[in-house]
């Protein structure tokens, strides 16, 4: 594998004029036991945007993306330290309600993974061990997230069925659907698609697309067409760091970093 100068990042900051940024992180390491793997990563995540994160296999992007909400505090040898800052406050800290914090930023796993229940109770589970009790509202909450996945017209008729026998690109926007029914601001995706056939893939990112307006979203994603496709800014990892962070567009087209280059142009490695 050819070495790159791995002091040399080009990653961009918001100016507030600029972006009101959702969240940061600063000098963000996590550690395995007594390895680093992610090695101080500094990254700010503006507002209602998508910002992808791509880069080799091993980089460190799920790594990484599971800390934005805490979900390493459930790998026993993991340790995470540095500043995950949301709305002004640094959410990495012991004494953050992790529960509370996880319906303000909520996760899409890999593969969908709905529960062994019915569409209906898997976008009201959570909402209900949150609290929520009124069924007219529990009603309200199934149908306007559904619409918002686009699978309202596909499963209304059927919503005590179980969710297991939808198709995989339908569980998947199920599984969106749940969690946005907690009402996040932030979704953190861990490459959604790529479980899925080409047809559901399109269908997952045209539901990003127009989640976009209500949501922020971080998506990673070994799919360079798709973090072109559907992001506003892309994160370039490579051995735990964040190389380069920029305008999609130029990323793809005039990238800064020569590993970033390589990687996009498909002469990596
Ligand atoms: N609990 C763990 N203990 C030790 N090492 C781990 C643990 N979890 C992940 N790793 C290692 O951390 C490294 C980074 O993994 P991670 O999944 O974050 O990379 P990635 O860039 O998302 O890779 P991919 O694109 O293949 O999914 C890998 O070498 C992985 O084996």
């Amino acid at each position: 594998m050819q070495a790159y100068d791995l002091t040399q990042t080009a990653l961009k900051k918001f100016s507030p004029e600029e972006q009101e940024i959702a969240l940061s992180t600063q000098n963000l390491r996590v550690f395995y036991g007594k390895h680093e793997q992610i090695k101080g990563i500094d990254l700010q995540f503006p507002r209602y945007k998508i910002s992808a994160i791509i880069g080799p296999s091993g980089s460190g992007k799920s790594t990484y993306l599971r800390s934005l909400n805490r979900m390493n505090d459930e790998v026993s040898n993991a340790r995470v330290t540095g500043k995950i800052c949301y709305r002004q406050l640094d959410i990495n800290q012991r004494n953050i309600d992790v529960f509370e914090m996880r319906k303000h930023i909520g996760m899409v796993f890999q593969r969908p993974n709905p529960f062994a229940k019915s569409i209906y109770d898997n976008i009201t589970f959570a909402p209900k061990q949150h609290g929520l009790k009124d069924k007219t509202k529990l009603d309200q909450l199934v149908e306007t997230t559904l619409k918002q996945v686009g699978l309202w017209k596909e499963v209304k008729d059927s919503l005590t069925k179980s969710a297991l026998a939808l198709s995989g690109g339908q569980q998947q926007r199920l599984c969106i659907a749940r969690t946005i029914a907690m009402k996040p601001d932030i979704l953190l995706l861990d490459e959604p698609a790529s479980a899925l056939d080409p047809l559901s893939t399109s269908v997952v990112e045209d539901t990003l697309a127009q989640l976009k307006t209500h949501y922020t979203m971080i998506i990673v994603t070994h799919n360079m067409q798709q973090a072109a496709r559907v992001s506003d800014y892309t994160a370039f990892f490579y051995d735990g760091r964040a190389l380069e962070y920029g305008a999609t567009s130029q990323i793809f087209t005039h990238p800064e970093i020569k590993a970033t280059d390589d990687y996009v142009s498909g002469h990596f490695g």
